[in-house]
């Protein structure tokens, strides 16, 4: 597998408290990594250590294949990051603003200049001084200076934080573009799960320092387990019937009045049929799905039962 980024064990810790703890994150080439979890979770702090901006207290970072140290220039000149509100030059324009950015970085080349705030959507605003800039507006010159070095990595911690529905939206597509036309790998970060959720190829869930899961969208919409839920009068006479007249095994008791089976293949209608023929009085059944909402929501909360 080709990773273009991987934290090996990393462990943070403050001030004697371990804010992310033998953390063993994998981004793969290519895709869009979400990185999901609450506030205060580490997903900053582990952002900052994949950018050595801050140095894990154990373990190691690997970019593009090569171990992180103080002097990996090379590999840091391979990516692009917002991390926290990036800083701007107020009075000056969009277009003055990534001019020097990029006489900093030792990037010369106009002609990105203009690529790039025509990618990012900012190419009409001439001389409007940042100061005059929407929020969003402002993440996206954020967006254009993190990609006028023409990164194959980025990295953005919360970029779609209190931006508008309009905002977010572009922002979400401007990041499938990125991905599927520039071929850039991004990291990205949120504690909404709807926003992760539409974008990411990978979901990492990161909650109190320690990654709790890591799994491909595809794996997670595959195993959408689907139950039926229903409810009878003598839920356990119900109960006996289904294993023992109607041979099913798979099912749960969640309560005085309901039961969940997760058998696959079975038919609601005929279910129904099945047990009225056996005496039982049926109150409701129902096909239903385990939500992404609420498989991610048991991690994130801590709730061990997870689907
Ligand atoms: N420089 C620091 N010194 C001490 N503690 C810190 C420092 N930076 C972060 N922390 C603590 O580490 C924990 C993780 O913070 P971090 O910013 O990484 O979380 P986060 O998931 O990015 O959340 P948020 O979205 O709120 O930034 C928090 O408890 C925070 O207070």
């Amino acid at each position: 597998m080709n990773y273009i980024a991987r934290t090996i064990d990393v462990t943070k810790v403050y001030e004697g408290a371990e804010v992310v703890s033998n953390v063993n994150m994998s981004i793969k080439q290519g895709e869009i990594y979400g990185f999901l979890g609450p506030n205060g979770a580490g997903k900053t702090t582990i952002m900052k250590m994949l950018t050595n901006l801050v140095k894990p207290t154990t373990g190691e970072i690997e970019l593009f294949g090569e171990k992180l140290t103080p002097t990996s220039y090379e590999v840091l000149k391979r990516m692009g990051s917002i991390i926290e509100y990036p800083f701007f030059y107020d009075r000056l324009s969009a277009r003055e603003n990534l001019e020097l950015h990029c006489e900093y970085m030792g990037f010369h080349n106009k002609k990105i200049i203009d690529n790039t705030m025509e990618t990012v959507g900012l190419k009409d605003t001439g001389k409007k001084p940042v100061k005059d800039f929407s929020l969003g507006m402002k993440q996206r010159l954020g967006l254009a200076r993190a990609l006028i070095t023409t990164p194959e990595l980025l990295i953005l911690d919360e970029p779609i934080n209190g931006l508008d529905p309009v905002g977010i939206r572009e922002m979400r597509d401007l990041f499938k573009r990125l991905s599927n036309e520039y071929r850039i790998t991004l990291l990205v970060s949120s504690h909404i799960l709807g926003e992760i959720e539409q974008i990411a190829d990978t979901v990492g869930v990161i909650r109190g320092g320690r990654l709790v899961e890591e799994v491909s969208m595809e794996s997670i919409r595959g195993s959408q387990n689907e139950y039926i839920e229903l409810q009878a009068v003598d839920i356990r006479k119900a109960t006996y019937v289904i294993e023992h007249q109607l041979g099913l095994s798979n099912y749960k008791l969640v309560d005085d009045h309901t039961l969940r089976i997760y058998d696959p293949g079975i038919i609601p209608s005929e279910l129904n049929t099945k047990l009225i023929q056996y005496g039982i009085e049926i109150e409701s059944i129902s096909k239903r799905a385990h939500s992404l909402e609420e498989h991610f929501m048991k991690l994130v909360k801590g709730d061990e039962d997870v689907a």
